[in-house]
Order: structure tokens, then C-alpha cells, then sequence
């Protein structure tokens, strides 16, 4: 096993790194030698179009002992069980305005590894166009065995709630737990073992432009997600014959082609498009020292811009401890309807918006308009509290928020972990309004 003692990160969001398990087998000065070292062969891997600005520009050269065309034609993917991946647009499913949320979903008895344990909640958008996102969870207790996995619909957003994950990828090793997000760019092949048997979490799917930092605006040239806390693997590769399998979601279809050799073969690599991971805890929040709730996008980690200015394909939102100190405020999150779309989680403790029902592993949607806030019992509690500075402990939640509209796949509606009930959290929100008595 690869516990985290073992692997070496290089880190910096979006620096171009270099890495090689051989000493040697990186070429210098060039990109393509006429001979690569060691008999390799060269392969670019190109996230961003050629022509992409340069500071948006992602690209990668890997050094690796078979080009990726080695290997047997795509077809039908082959399962003993149902899939309940869905993918962007769902034409039979209009999004819904009602708010719904899921209680965690269970590790299944029966075998099943990470890519079988995929379940899709809901997906906006068209990933043919690269526009929009897919909302999962995945439930997993069984190591990728034998086969591999990359998908041509987007990035990967993987936010751990139980249990680590192992990620052995085209670029390296990285050991992931819960408190930790990991990001695999599209069409990057890879591998999830479970360290710890079993594993429960979060998979936001980015059809659209690859997440990168927000912008820091007034706020200067640091905090919020620091650069240099994102973590890229160093090279490493296995030099295995076999028979494997290379599993794809491509346009929304599962397909499956045969391998000899295993894919992860690259002995060295230079570039900035890589997975790479980060630990929530470095977030440097950022937040009032005066008064009032400030709008949650001061906690956004990563982003996907859209074509609109400041309207985000994807922002991925996290709710971090932190000191709560505003002075004459509501504190918990205000009662709002939002043109952008929300989708939440929660990786431990309780959220300050929801103290019953919303549960580590849960999700919730409230689509574009739909109003949502506190639930009636802490808006009378956070209405009484005396507000003496209060520290947020043991809590994380995120947000996967978008501009798009969110439907719900048929499995999510008919779930029996959907609370068809969830409405009723706000239905103990009293009548408070009174005017002075006339001529008091
Ligand atoms: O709906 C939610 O709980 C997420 C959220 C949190 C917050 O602090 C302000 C706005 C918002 O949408
Ligand atoms: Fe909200």
C-alpha cells in the first residue's frame, strides 16, 4: 500500500512541473528529440485547444513506454449491474423548481468499485458542448481491478466524505482523504483503490473550462486557496503486460476497450495539466469583521468561468471552520433565491443553515430561483443569540454552484433516500409581523 508517508508532491497550482521515475528519461531542450531517453515515446496531452491564451493554456508532455493508440477498438461497455451514470442534458427530465435533498446513500454489500459506484443526482448543461456539470456520489468497497478508467466529458471533481482513496494516475500517486478535494482532468486515465476498504463521497463532473483560482480582487495577492497548496504527483509507472481493460465515458456512453499493457506507463512528464489535490484546511477564509453575511463566494476555492463575466460554469464553494464574530447580524446563511443554481454536501459536522436532516454524505439541491434559507428552528435560535464571537468547529460543507439549471436524474427523484419532506423545514416559519399600536 501507498500511504501518504510514501509519495512525494510537487506543488503550485498550474506551474508547468517536470518529474521523471528515471533519472534521465525527461528530455531537455526539447520537447520531441527525434529519440525520446530510453526508448520512450512522446505524447502530448492537450487540455486547453493549441490556441488557448497562454495563461489559460494547459498542456502536457509525457514520456511513456507505448503511445496511448495501443490498444483494441472502443465498444458497448459491459456490466453485470445497471448503470446510473447520466450525463448532461437529460431530455426527459426538466429540472425542478421544487428543493429536494437525499439523505447519505449506503456502501453497497455486493462488490463494487469506483466507477461502479458512480450514482448521478443530477447533471445541467450539455457535455457534447462542454457547457455545464453532473452531480454524483459514489459509494464504493472494491479497488479498480484489472481496468482503467478516463473520461472525455469533463474534469473531475472528487470531494472524499468516508474513507481515502488511492489515485494512481498517468502522472503519479496521489493519497486522498476526507478533509481533501481531488481534481482529474479530462481524458486523464486512472485507478482508485481504497486504502481503508471502503469510501463515500462527492463527484462534481466539469464539462466546461477547466477549474483554475478566482481572482483575488481588493483582497491582494493572497489568501483564499494559496497557490502553492495544491499538490501534483511526481512521476511513476508500472512496466506491466496483462490483460486490462480501458473503460471510457465519452458523450455520455460507457465504452470499454482491451489492453495488453497497463496505461500507467509514463516514466516522466513536464507540464501543467496533471491531477492534483488539496487540503480544504489551508483554505484561508476570508470573512466580515464588521457585520452582515457576506455572500458566500468569498469562500470559493476553485472556479470554471463561463462565457458571461463573473457567472460561473461551475464554483466550487466550501463552508470551513472559522470565527463568527459580526456584531448586530443574522448570522446563519439569509433566506435568498438565487439566478445560479446550488447543490450542496457536507463532509462532517453540521451546517449552519440546517441543524436537522442535511448529513454528512447528504445532498441537497436548490435550483436556480427556488427559495431556500435557514430552517425554521435555527432562525428562531440564531434570531435570540447573544452574539458573543463563536467558533465554527468540525464542520465542512461545500457547494458545487453553477448557472445553469440542475435536473435531477430519474434514479435521484425515485430514490428512497430522497426526502419527499424536505419542504417542511420551513413550514414552522412563523408570522412575527406586528405594527406599534396607532398613535402609541
Ligand atoms: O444556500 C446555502 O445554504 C448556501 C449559501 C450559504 C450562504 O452563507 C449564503 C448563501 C448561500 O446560498
Ligand atoms: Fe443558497
Amino acid at each position: 500500500m501507498s500511504g501518504p508517508e510514501t509519495l512525494h508532491y510537487q506543488t503550485g497550482f498550474g506551474n508547468e512541473h517536470e518529474t521523471e521515475a528515471a533519472q534521465g528519461a525527461l528530455p531537455q531542450g526539447r520537447f520531441n528529440p527525434q529519440k525520446a531517453p530510453y526508448g520512450l515515446y512522446a505524447e502530448q496531452f492537450s487540455s486547453t485547444a493549441f490556441t488557448a491564451p497562454r495563461h489559460l493554456n494547459r498542456r502536457t508532455w509525457t514520456y511513456r513506454i507505448r503511445p496511448s493508440v495501443v490498444m483494441g477498438d472502443y465498444e458497448p461497455y459491459r456490466t453485470e449491474q445497471p448503470g446510473l451514470i447520466c450525463t448532461g442534458p437529460l431530455h426527459d427530465s426538466p429540472p425542478p423548481p421544487n428543493s429536494l435533498r437525499w439523505d447519505p446513500f449506503p456502501i453497497p454489500e455486493e462488490p463494487q468499485d469506483f466507477i461502479d459506484g458512480w450514482i448521478t443526482l443530477a447533471v445541467n448543461g450539455d457535455a457534447r458542448l462542454q457547457v455545464g456539470i453532473g452531480v454524483h456520489i459514489y459509494c464504493a468497497n472494491s479497488n479498480m481491478d484489472q481496468r482503467f478508467f478516463y473520461n472525455a466529458d469533463g474534469e473531475l471533481l472528487i470531494v472524499p466524505q468516508q474513507g481515502a482513496l488511492l489515485a494512481l494516475t498517468e502522472m503519479g500517486r496521489l493519497y486522498v482523504t476526507p478533509g481533501e478535494i481531488l481534481v482529474i482532468p479530462r481524458g486523464v486515465k486512472f485507478q482508485i483503490e481504497l486504502p481503508e476498504g471502503t469510501a463515500r463521497g462527492y463527484i462534481c463532473e466539469n464539462y466546461g473550462a477547466p477549474l483554475e483560482l478566482p481572482e483575488r480582487g481588493p483582497v491582494g495577492a493572497n489568501g483564499f486557496a494559496n497557490n502553492r497548496d495544491f499538490c501534483y504527483p511526481t512521476a511513476w509507472y508500472e512496466d506491466k503486460d496483462g490483460s486490462f481493460l480501458l473503460v471510457t465515458k465519452f458523450a455520455g456512453v460507457l465504452y470499454q476497450a482491451t489492453l495488453e499493457h497497463s496505461p500507467l506507463d509514463v516514466v516522466a512528464w513536464v507540464g501543467n495539466s496533471a491531477p492534483y489535490k488539496y487540503d480544504l484546511a489551508r483554505f484561508n477564509t476570508i470573512n466580515t469583521v464588521s457585520y452582515d453575511h457576506p455572500d458566500p463566494s468569498i469562500f470559493t476555492v476553485l472556479t470554471s468561468p463561463s462565457d458571461r463575466p463573473g457567472t460561473a460554469n461551475l464554483d466550487f464553494v466550501i463552508f470551513p471552520p472559522r470565527w463568527m464574530v459580526a456584531e448586530d447580524t443574522f448570522r446563519p446563511p439569509w433566506f435568498h433565491r438565487n439566478v445560479m443554481s446550488e447543490c450542496m454536501g457536507l463532509i462532517q459536522g453540521v451546517y449552519d443553515a440546517k441543524e436537522a436532516g442535511f448529513e454528512p454524505g447528504g445532498l441537497s439541491v436548490h435550483n436556480c430561483m427556488s427559495p431556500h434559507g435557514p430552517e425554521a428552528e435555527v432562525f428562531e435560535k440564531a434570531s435570540a443569540a447573544v452574539l458573543a464571537p463563536e467558533r465554527y468547529k468540525n464542520s465542512l460543507a461545500f457547494m458545487f454552484e453553477s448557472r445553469y439549471m440542475l435536473a435531477t436524474t430519474p434514479f435521484g427523484l425515485g430514490a428512497l433516500k430522497r426526502q419527499k419532506d424536505y419542504v417542511t423545514c420551513w413550514k414552522g416559519l412563523k408570522k412575527h409581523f406586528s405594527l406599534p399600536p396607532q398613535g402609541a
